[in-house]
C-alpha cells in the first residue's frame, strides 16, 4: 500500500506489523493519512493472517509465520528509511526482524506490544489475560491428543478485550477479517540471542492506557526493563490504538520520526 516518491532521495517508509489474529487490514486508518502526508506506508499479512491464504494450523515455526515480513524487508531498497511498527504480539516479530535486518531499519515502534529484547531471559507472561479467563478457542489440527495448532478469541469477548474504545464499525469489520493465529509458531516470540547492534536502533514505545488485554502496568514494566528512546502514552486507547485513537496515533508517529537524523 502507499506511493513511492521515486529516485534515490531518502524516503521514510513505515512498515506495519499486526498482532495475533489481525492482518495488514487493521492499519487502514494510519496508512491513509501517512500516504497523504507524503510517506510510504506498507502493511504486511504474516503467514495465515489477512489475505495470506495459508492455514494457521499448518504454521508451526516463528520464522515461517514471519516470512512475509522478511521477504518484504529484503526487497525494500536502501534509500528507504524503514520505520518498523508492531502491535501487540507483533512486537516479537518486529524484534526478530530488527535482528535480521538491523542495517536497513532506522527506527522500531512498539504499540501495546511485547517489546522482546534480544538476549533477555524469557519475559514473565503470568500477567497475560491469555489463560486468565476462558476467552480463547483452540483448534487441534493434529488431533485432540496433541497440543493445539491455532488460537482465536471467542467473538463475545472481542469488544471488551480488543476494542472497548473503538467505533462499532471497526468491531464489525474485524469480525469479518480476524483469523485464528498459529499458536505453536507464536511460542517462538521470546527466543532471540543478544544483538548489540540492534540495541543501537532508536526504539519507541507507545502505551495504551485503557487496554483491557495487555495491562498498562505490564507495559510499564516492559518500558522499565528495556527503556526506549521515546515513550508516548495514548490515554484514551484500548488495545487497538489503530481503531480507537488513529488521529493521535498518527500524530505520535510523526513526532517519533521527527527525531530521526536523515
Ligand atoms: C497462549 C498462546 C500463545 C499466545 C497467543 C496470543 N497472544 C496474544 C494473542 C494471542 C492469540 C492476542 O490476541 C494478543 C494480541 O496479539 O492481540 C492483537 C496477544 C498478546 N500476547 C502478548 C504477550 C505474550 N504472548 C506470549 C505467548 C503466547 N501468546 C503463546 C505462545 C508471551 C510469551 C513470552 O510467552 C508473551 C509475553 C501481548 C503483547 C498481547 C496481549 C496478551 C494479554 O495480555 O493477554
Amino acid at each position: 500500500m502507499g506511493g513511492d516518491g521515486g529516485g534515490d532521495a531518502p524516503i521514510i517508509h513505515f512498515v506495519f506489523v499486526h498482532g495475533a489474529c489481525h492482518g495488514g487490514w487493521c492499519w487502514y486508518k494510519l496508512i491513509t493519512p501517512l500516504v497523504a502526508a507524503g510517506f510510504k506506508a506498507t502493511s504486511v499479512d504474516l503467514t495465515g493472517a489477512g489475505i495470506n491464504l495459508t492455514d494457521s494450523n499448518t504454521v508451526f515455526d516463528f520464522d515461517h509465520y514471519n516470512q512475509p515480513l522478511f521477504s518484504l524487508l529484503s526487497e525494500i531498497p536502501p534509500h528507504h528509511k524503514i520505520i518498523l511498527v508492531g502491535h501487540s504480539i507483533g512486537g516479537g516479530t518486529v524484534s526478530e526482524a530488527l535482528c535480521k535486518f538491523t542495517d536497513k531499519i532506522s527506527m522500531v515502534i512498539y504499540i501495546a506490544a511485547e517489546m522482546v529484547q534480544p538476549g533477555s531471559t524469557s519475559p514473565n507472561n503470568s500477567n497475560m489475560t491469555v489463560g486468565e479467563e476462558d476467552i480463547w478457542e483452540f483448534t487441534y489440527g493434529e488431533g485432540a491428543d496433541k497440543p493445539p495448532t491455532s488460537i482465536f478469541m471467542k467473538e463475545e469477548f472481542r469488544r471488551h478485550y480488543y476494542y472497548s474504545q473503538s467505533p462499532l464499525e471497526d468491531v464489525t469489520l474485524a469480525s469479518k477479517l480476524l483469523r485464528p493465529a498459529p499458536v505453536r509458531a507464536l511460542n517462538g516470540i521470546d527466543k532471540l540471542p543478544p544483538n548489540p547492534e540492534a540495541d543501537k536502533v532508536p526504539r519507541v514505545y507507545i502505551k495504551t492506557a485503557k487496554d483491557n488485554l495487555f495491562h498498562p502496568m505490564y507495559q510499564d514494566r516492559l518500558v522499565e526493563k528495556w527503556p526506549p528512546s521515546q515513550l508516548y502514552i495514548l490515554e484514551d486507547s484500548d488495545h487497538s490504538a489503530f481503531f480507537s485513537v488513529p488521529t493521535t496515533l498518527f500524530a505520535y508517529l510523526l513526532r517519533a520520526v521527527s527525531f530521526l537524523q536523515i
